[in-house]
C-alpha cells in the first residue's frame, strides 16, 4: 500500500546480490510507475528506466534532450512503488565528468540501486543506429573516476556501457571496458554485440557482471534467458518493450475507436475496473479509512 516497504539500502544490497548468485536478473523497462508494479506483480527480479521511454513518454527522441533532473523526478516516482532494485539509463551523464558526478549522487537520492553511463558524445543515439561517434577512451575513464567519487553508497551499482562495437568493433569495445573496469565500474553493458559468439568473446574477455541489451529490432539477436544464463550473463534487458507492447495496443485502439464509433468491441483486451484496483491495492486504503473502500462493482468490471 501506498509505496515500497524497503529502502534504498536494501533494493542495492539485493541487486549485488542478484548479481553475484550466477542467476539470471529479468529486467524489464517501466513505462511509468503503475508499469514498475506489474513488473513486481509478474515475478520479475529487477526494473530498468529506459533512457528511450524516459524521452519518448515526453515525445522526445532519445538524442540527450532530457536533462538529469528530470528523469532524476522520474526515477524517485518509480523508486517509490517497487521493492524491486531499479537500473537507471543515464546516457552520457548529460555532460562533462562534472555533471556526471552530479548526475550519479541525483540517481542515488531518487533511491534507485544504479545507473549505466555510455562512452558515447552529445548528441546522443540509440545504441543500435549506424553512424555513432564516441568519446576518447580517457575522457570516459574520466569519466567513470568522477561518478566513483561522487558515489556516497558504495552498494549503489556503477556500470559502464560501451558503444564501441559498431563504430569501433568487438577488440576495442573489449578494450574500453577493461579500461572502464580498472577506472571503478562495478558492471558492464557492451552494447549492440551483433551475434552469440560476441556475447561469449566479451564474457571471457572482462570479469565483472554484463548486461545483455534484448531490445527489439535493434542489431542483436533476441537470445532467450536460458540461453543468456548459459553464457554467463547477468542482466537481460528488455528495455522498450512494454512501451512498444502498451503503444501498439493504444494505437490499434485508437483505431477501433474511430472505425466503430464505441469501444465496445475492445473490452476484451481493456485491463478491468478491478484489475486495476487490485493492482493498486485500493482495497488495503481502507485500513485508514474505512470508507474509502465500501463499494461493490458490478460483475465484469
Ligand atoms: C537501452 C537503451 O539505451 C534505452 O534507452 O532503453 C536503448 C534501447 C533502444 O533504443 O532500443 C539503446 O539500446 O540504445
Ligand atoms: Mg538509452
Amino acid at each position: 500500500m501506498l509505496h515500497t516497504r524497503t529502502t534504498p539500502a536494501d533494493r542495492r544490497r539485493a541487486f549485488r546480490e542478484q548479481l553475484a548468485s550466477g542467476r539470471l536478473v529479468r529486467m524489464p523497462g517501466a513505462v511509468n510507475p503503475y508499469s514498475a508494479r506489474l513488473i513486481q506483480e509478474a515475478g520479475f527480479e529487477a526494473v530498468y528506466l529506459s533512457g528511450a521511454v524516459l524521452a519518448a513518454e515526453l515525445a522526445l527522441p532519445d538524442i540527450g534532450l532530457t536533462s538529469s533532473t528530470e528523469i532524476a523526478a522520474r526515477a524517485q516516482q518509480i523508486a517509490r512503488v517497487t521493492d524491486l532494485p531499479a537500473l537507471i539509463d543515464a546516457d552520457t551523464g548529460f555532460g562533462e565528468p562534472m555533471n556526471a558526478a552530479r548526475t550519479v549522487q541525483l540517481m542515488e537520492d531518487a533511491g534507485l540501486a544504479g545507473l549505466h553511463l555510455e562512452d558515447q558524445v552529445n548528441p546522443k543515439r540509440c545504441g543500435h543506429l549506424d553512424g555513432k561517434t564516441l568519446v576518447g577512451r580517457a575522457e570516459m575513464v574520466r569519466k567513470v573516476r568522477a561518478a566513483v567519487d561522487a558515489r556516497r553508497d558504495p552498494g549503489f551499482l556503477l556500470m559502464a556501457r560501451t558503444d564501441a562495437r559498431g563504430p569501433e568493433g568487438l577488440k576495442e569495445a573489449i578494450d574500453r571496458a577493461k579500461a572502464y573496469v580498472d577506472a571503478g565500474a562495478d558492471a558492464v553493458f557492451p552494447e549492440a554485440l551483433a551475434h552469440e559468439g560476441e556475447f561469449e568473446a566479451f564474457r571471457a574477455a572482462v570479469d565483472v557482471p554484463l548486461l545483455a541489451n534484448m531490445t527489439e529490432f535493434g542489431k542483436g539477436p533476441l537470445l532467450d534467458a536460458a540461453a543468456l544464463e548459459n553464457l554467463g550473463y547477468n542482466i537481460a534487458l528488455y528495455p522498450v518493450t512494454l512501451f512498444r507492447l502498451a503503444m501498439g495496443a493504444v494505437e490499434d485502439g485508437l483505431r477501433t475507436l474511430a472505425a466503430d464509433g464505441t469501444q465496445q468491441a475492445l473490452l476484451p483486451r481493456m485491463q478491468t475496473r478491478s484489475r486495476l484496483y487490485d493492482v493498486l491495492g485500493y482495497e488495503e486504503y481502507g485500513a485508514f479509512d474505512s470508507a474509502v473502500f465500501d463499494f461493490t462493482l458490478p460483475p465484469g468490471a
